[in-house]
């Protein structure tokens, strides 16, 4: 893997984390990638979603960034970036992505962020690492890691040149330069966006594989962590340092004499310039101040030289030898060619320093949550550059105290306005440049914003005067200058003003809160400040090009109120908690929701989401969703069941249940945090609307009573009720009305059985007296008022279930089966309307109806076996000989069985016949004894069937992925 691989993996992975986490279309850090890299494009949202699950899993921390890692490599196009890699390489990307993923943890105590510090210069917003809780000295922000790769010699050229000719191309990189090999090493991973501050606050160094930071002095939340490059990194005695330590003490590139003309041209040869890092004496000696005075700068291609970041020794610096995770990238695990202290102004390394104990400052003081730093004041004492640090921020204090604050003016919208136009109004605008005026003209004036940021007031003691030399101007600043009678000048820069609030300072931030002192322009108008943090809202440009921040100024005063910078939006997307808190207070809820990787049950959410949980996930989610279409499918069908009377099924008795309950109301705006919504059983209110119910509603119930009072027969079932009789006197209008569905299906069941018994009886011969003798037995006219025809009583064979005892072929007593045959119009003892109007029972339900939906085009399949015979008795009592006779031979009118029957005797048969419905479900078995069972599905196959869906489904799922292709090896 070559460097430009490295690098483009890093890049695409701080572009995908970083700036890509934004909200909407707001880029919430610009940090502009060489467009001439082609990189599939990926969906924010998914990002989002990735860090959003990452933020609320309450797992081990290793565990929770293993699984983002997994999610990420989950989507179609990192899997499509990846393709061509090797295992080794993916490895090396899913180490790369675990460091981006590990800023975002709860525990976690830095943010990256924009700065517009340098864009005056580059005409871009920068990145820059700010502090998200206070910082105790000592502490190591472990979670700041870098990795440096070894670059080949050709490589290193390579970069020399594109140095010199494409800034865009060298922009990408960032380099730690070997000064005794005099070859530079590709600096990886989030660490390499710590911008460099004379008075740095942080030190590099370090700590097992990686390069990180331990903290110098105390850092405010807010605060940006500062590193120091070298005394020559920024050419001689860093003459063209951008940083705030330089820009309050009126030096470098603030300095009164500075001139653009000694800007060296980035240092063309990052070695050359590197040379001279380490300490001032040799940086003179190795860069000859005529070179870089020599190299004349086109003021908007100006850039301070990028990347070079470190030197190292010769005797450090074995990186080449090195081994990495994947060969190249070299993450420096035990490696030591990280710069010693005399040469690096860098920490000496020592392997304590990985096991110091917790911060107490971060620990105990931070609202952003539990904080995972290490710190160790004691280990301060070997920092070479501490003691310097530390004893210069003394002086520094002295003397960038308020008073100050006049000198605090930027000395670089002076060299823009000579640059772009030095006889301009706006060199008076220098110090009190006209707001309108920043915001137009030139590329560069719309980023002129007064930067004031927040300090607590009071509670701070020496940590508020330590903080007062950090990299950025406050607002104490701002408020002492209008105690003087002088507002801040303006700076022409995006400075990106900060916050300093701390746990233990938290009431005093309120308080600051509470009466916000209005940042205004030089022209007197209030500038537009962040809704959470109050830092004044910045303007992010990219390429010159203004994209985020412009006329806010220009918004109603409404909207302006509730106008957040880019920072605290993302903060709020990540964390759903307002800046700079990363957890929820103590004893409140969360309000965080996570939404799942795709449409899931709430249930689901209160399940920890890991990557072995994500398939079976997935195989619920595609079961929700197909029974989803399902239901939506039978929609119609349900509005349609609305007119049949529907037993008060299980379901809906919870659903009654379930009307009674309603949720929490939560405040507007919050949302549940996980799980199923919280239900409080509260009486259910008129204003509730209830729920639809399907049918329930205006329907009698079936038994009002219950069926307690119901007797039942020996065989189980239940006896005719009362009131289902209608000799008592009751309607039977209203039974049948009560019972509408029910009753109106057996009354066309049994319709379609007359019509086919009396064509039955037709074609026996039949004649039309006889039939109607025949057929009046089967009325039920006595004592029905109505003169409806009421069911006829099915008798022959008592159910269609006799079949399966295999009784009808034993071929019994003819005598008794006669007797059975006839009883039915002169022994219906019991009413035949009770089968209709009792509660059903099993072998109700399974009982197939006896003659209907028989079509005759069906016919000419040819006869099957009689599922049940004729419910007409016989109009006349022959033999029971004969009759036995006759009846067992239609019985047994199979084709096999007797193949002399006529055609009308088979179509009769064919009444048995399953409806063509259930013979579609069927497929085309007749449903008889041998082929129903066999053929139909069994309960056990349909649970088979539904297991292949489901495992289809993850085939799917898994096919869509490609899972095994491109799985992080760990
Ligand atoms: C290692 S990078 C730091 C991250 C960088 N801001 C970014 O967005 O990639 C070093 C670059 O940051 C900028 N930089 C950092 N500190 C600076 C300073 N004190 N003065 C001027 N430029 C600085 C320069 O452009 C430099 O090349």
């Amino acid at each position: 893997m070559n460097m430009r691989d490295l690098s483009k993996d890093d890049d695409f992975l701080s572009h995908l984390l970083v700036e890509k986490l934004g909200t909407g279309s707001v880029p919430l850090l610009v940090h502009k990638m060489d467009s001439s890299r082609r990189l599939p494009k990926v969906y924010p949202h998914d990002l989002m979603e990735i860090v959003r699950r990452l933020v609320v899993s309450k797992g081990p921390l290793q565990h929770a960034i293993r699984t983002a890692v997994d999610e990420l490599f989950l989507l179609a196009p990192i899997r499509y970036y990846l393709q061509n890699y090797t295992q080794k390489q993916i490895n090396a990307f899913a180490t790369h992505a675990s460091r981006y993923f590990e800023l975002y943890h709860p525990s976690g105590s830095i943010e990256i962020s924009h700065t517009s510090r340098y864009s005056h210069h580059t005409g871009k917003s920068e990145l820059c690492i700010l502090a998200t809780r206070n910082l105790a000295p000592g502490s190591v922000i472990t979670e700041l890691k870098g990795s440096m790769a070894n670059l080949t010699d050709e490589e290193d050229r390579e970069l020399k040149r594109t140095d010199l000719r494409n800034s865009d191309i060298r922009r990408d990189f960032s380099v730690i330069h070997s000064k005794s090999m005099k070859k530079n090493h590709l600096f990886l991973g989030p660490a390499r966006f710590v911008n460099h501050d004379c008075d740095n606050n942080c030190e590099l160094f370090r700590e097992g594989r990686y390069i990180t930071f331990r903290v110098l002095r105390p850092i405010s939340i807010g605060e940006e962590i500062t590193a120091h490059y070298g005394d020559g990194y920024f050419g001689r005695k860093n003459r063209h340092c951008l940083c705030e330590t330089c820009e309050k003490k009126g030096r470098g590139g603030y300095a009164p004499d500075h001139t653009d003309d000694d800007i060296p041209s980035d240092s063309g040869s990052s070695d050359s310039d590197s040379d001279d890092s380490d300490s001032e004496s040799e940086a003179v000696s190795s860069v000859p101040e005529d070179d870089a005075l020599k190299r004349q700068a086109n003021l908007n291609e100006r850039r301070t030289r990028r990347g070079v970041y470190a030197v190292v020794t010769k005797e450090e610096d074995h990186s080449d030898e090195s081994d990495d995770e994947d060969g190249s990238v070299m993450p420096l695990a035990g490696a030591s060619d990280i710069p010693s202290p005399n040469e690096m102004e860098m920490a000496d390394a020592t392997s304590n320093l990985t096991s110091l104990p917790l911060s107490p400052a971060a620990s105990n003081c931070d609202p952003a949550g539990p904080s995972r730093l290490s710190s160790s004041v004691s280990e301060l004492t070997p920092i070479s550059r501490s003691t310097s640090s530390l004893s210069s921020l003394s002086s520094l204090e002295g003397t960038s105290s308020a008073p100050k604050s006049s000198s605090y003016q930027s000395i670089i919208s002076t060299r823009r306005q000579k640059a772009e136009a030095e006889a301009a109004a706006l060199v008076s605008a220098s110090t009190t440049l006209p707001e309108d005026s920043l915001f137009s003209a030139s590329p560069f004036q719309p980023l002129t914003r007064t930067s004031i940021s927040v300090t607590p007031s009071k509670g701070k003691g020496k940590q508020k005067v330590s903080s007062r030399a950090s990299s950025t101007p406050r607002r104490s600043d701002h408020l002492q200058a209008a105690e003087n009678g002088k507002v801040k000048d303006e700076d022409p820069r995006i400075l990106r003003p900060r916050q300093s609030t701390s746990a233990v300072v938290f009431e005093s931030t309120k308080e600051i809160f509470a009466k916000p002192e209005i940042p205004r322009g030089p022209d007197g108008r209030a500038l537009p400040i962040c809704a959470t943090c109050r830092n004044i809202l910045p303007v992010i440009s990219v390429d010159h090009q203004i994209v985020w921040g412009l006329g806010l100024e220009k918004e109603s005063r409404k909207k302006k109120a509730k106008q957040e910078c880019p920072r605290c939006m993302r903060h709020c997307a990540i964390y759903r908690e307002p800046w700079p808190r990363r957890v929820p207070l103590p004893g409140c809820a969360s309000t965080f929701n996570t939404t799942p990787r795709e449409e899931t049950t709430p249930a689901e959410f209160a399940r920890k989401v890991t990557h072995k949980v994500l398939p079976v996930l997935d195989r619920k989610i595609a079961a929700v969703a197909s029974s989803k279409r399902k239901r939506s499918s039978e929609v119609p069908e349900a509005e349609e069941e609305h007119e049949r009377p529907v037993k008060k099924s299980k379901e809906s008795v919870e659903h009654a249940v379930a009307k009674k309950r309603v949720p929490i109301p939560l405040p507007e705006g919050q949302k549940r945090k996980r799980g199923r919504p919280r239900l409080m059983s509260v009486p259910v209110t008129d204003s509730v609307p209830a729920p639809t119910v399907k049918v329930e509603d205006n329907e009698e119930p079936l038994h009002p009573s219950g069926f307690k009072a119901q007797g039942r027969r020996m065989n189980g079932r239940f006896e005719r009720t009362m009131s289902s009789s209608p000799q008592k006197g009751h309607d039977p209008d209203s039974l049948l009305d009560a019972h509408a569905g029910r009753a109106q299906r057996a009354l066309e069941r049994e319709k379609t059985k007359q019509i086919m018994e009396r064509e039955l009886l037709v074609k026996r011969g039949l004649s039309e007296i006889e039939i109607e003798q025949i057929t009046k037995r089967g009325k039920w006219d006595d004592g029905n008022p109505h003169g409806k025809e009421l069911p006829l009583k099915r008798v022959f064979p008592k159910r269609s279930t006799c079949f399966r005892s295999g009784n009808l072929f034993s071929r019994p007593n003819p005598m008794s089966f006669a007797a059975r045959a006839w009883a039915n119009p002169l022994v219906s003892d019991d009413g035949s309307s009770e089968d209709e109007k009792g509660p059903d029972t099993p072998e109700d339900s399974q009982s197939p109806p006896a003659i209907m939906e028989v079509e005759l085009e069906d016919w000419d399949r040819g006869p099957s076996l009689i599922v049940t015979a004729p419910a007409v008795p016989p109009a006349y009592k022959p033999s029971p000989f004969s009759f036995a006779r006759r009846r067992w031979s239609s019985l047994s009118a199979s084709p096999v069985e007797d193949s002399r029957k006529s055609a009308s005797e088979a179509k009769t048969h064919m009444d048995a016949r399953p409806p063509l419905n259930m013979e579609r479900i069927l497929g085309n078995n007749s449903y008889n004894t041998t082929s129903t069972f066999k053929d139909r599905p069994s309960p056990s196959t349909y649970e088979r069937w539904n297991l292949q869906d489901v495992s289809s489904s993850e085939e799917e799922v898994r096919a869509h992925y490609q899972l095994q292709d491109t799985r992080p090896i760990y």
